[in-house]
């Protein structure tokens, strides 16, 4: 049995259950269930907080789990990010009341309040700047109005949080973070079918099935428009100087590439959405 970690709260564990099961896999019946057993794919789901994954599968307890860049930093574990998984994208920032602090060396002998205190001192550390690190649970961007700390680093994402707080950011971006998949000492075998997996769910929803009627005189042009993973598949029409092609082409350049295609003299253009891939 493979043994994976996956968030049972917080913004990645509804998105990663949804790839899971794309994958194929099923999942727990309700948000409460700890542990699920899929027998027929030959996994353990072990449904843990986002924060306590890199804990886990970097002792080797568990062998693989779907966790947050920078928690697997602040972690301080050993476990390492096997893949991106596309999702639970966020920045890591500084921000402070408008005009207070706005560079990172005014942080000296500050308070700075934060849910991640390795990733920020070790940050900070780098850069020779000695803060004082307040430890928060959530919510820090509250703790500069509540007079607990002078500025904040916490995960940034549309920005409507800090401003709600009035915070400003500040300094550069600590970390760019998104979702991963990670691995520790475990060499289980079946890691590799489970990361193809995950890939084959990626593919099918970043990319679509292009289908279109072509002059064969048109195919090289047509080919440097959307060459497609490999390389098009070209059949013959009844009507020997037409070919169609058939072409993987990424989502959201599919208008421009059915429009680019059209003005080459393509026609009967077709997208299609894929369902599931292995590449
Ligand atoms: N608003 C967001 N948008 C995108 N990713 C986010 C957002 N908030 C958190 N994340 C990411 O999700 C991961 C876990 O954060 P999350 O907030 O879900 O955990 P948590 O704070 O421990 O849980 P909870 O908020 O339920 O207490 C981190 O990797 C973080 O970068
Ligand atoms: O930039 P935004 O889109 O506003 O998102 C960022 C916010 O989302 C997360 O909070 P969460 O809901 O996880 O609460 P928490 O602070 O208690 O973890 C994060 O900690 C920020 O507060
Ligand atoms: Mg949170």
């Amino acid at each position: 049995m493979l043994r994976i970690a996956v968030p049972n709260k917080g913004s990645l564990s509804e998105v990663a259950a949804q790839m899971l099961a794309e994958a194929g896999y099923s999942g727990r019946r309700d948000g409460r269930q700890l542990v699920h057993t899929d027998a027929r794919n030959g996994v353990e789901f072990f449904y843990l907080r986002p924060r306590d994954i890199a804990t886990y599968v970097g002792s080797g307890a568990l062998d693989v789990g779907i966790t947050g860049r920078d928690l697997l930093l602040d972690s301080g574990s050993r476990a390492r990010e096997i893949a991106e998984l596309d999702f639970g994208d966020s920045t890591f920032r500084f921000a402070a009341p408008a005009d207070t602090i706005t560079d990172i060396s005014q942080l000296a002998g500050k308070r700075v309040a934060t849910s991640y205190p390795k990733l920020v001192d070790d940050f900070l550390r780098a850069r020779g700047v000695e803060a004082e690190l307040v430890k928060l649970d959530g919510a820090v961007e509250s703790a500069v109005r509540l007079g607990v700390a002078d500025a904040v680093a916490d995960v940034v994402s549309t920005g409507a949080t800090l401003r709600a707080a009035g915070l400003d950011i500040f300094g550069p971006v600590i970390l760019e973070s998104t979702a991963v998949l990670i691995g520790g000492p475990s060499e289980h075998a079946d890691i590799e079918r489970l990361l193809r997996r995950l890939r084959g769910v990626l593919v099918a929803r970043k990319y679509v099935i292009m289908d279109y009627d072509l002059p064969v005189a048109q195919l090289e042009a047509a080919t440097a428009v959307a060459g497609g993973i490999e390389s098009p598949t070209v059949s013959p029409l009844k009507d020997e100087t037409w070919v169609a092609v058939r072409v993987m082409v990424p989502a959201n350049e599919a208008n421009d590439i059915m429009d680019r295609l059209y003005e080459l003299g393509a026609r009967a253009i077709l997208v299609t959405a894929i369902h599931a891939a292995r590449l």
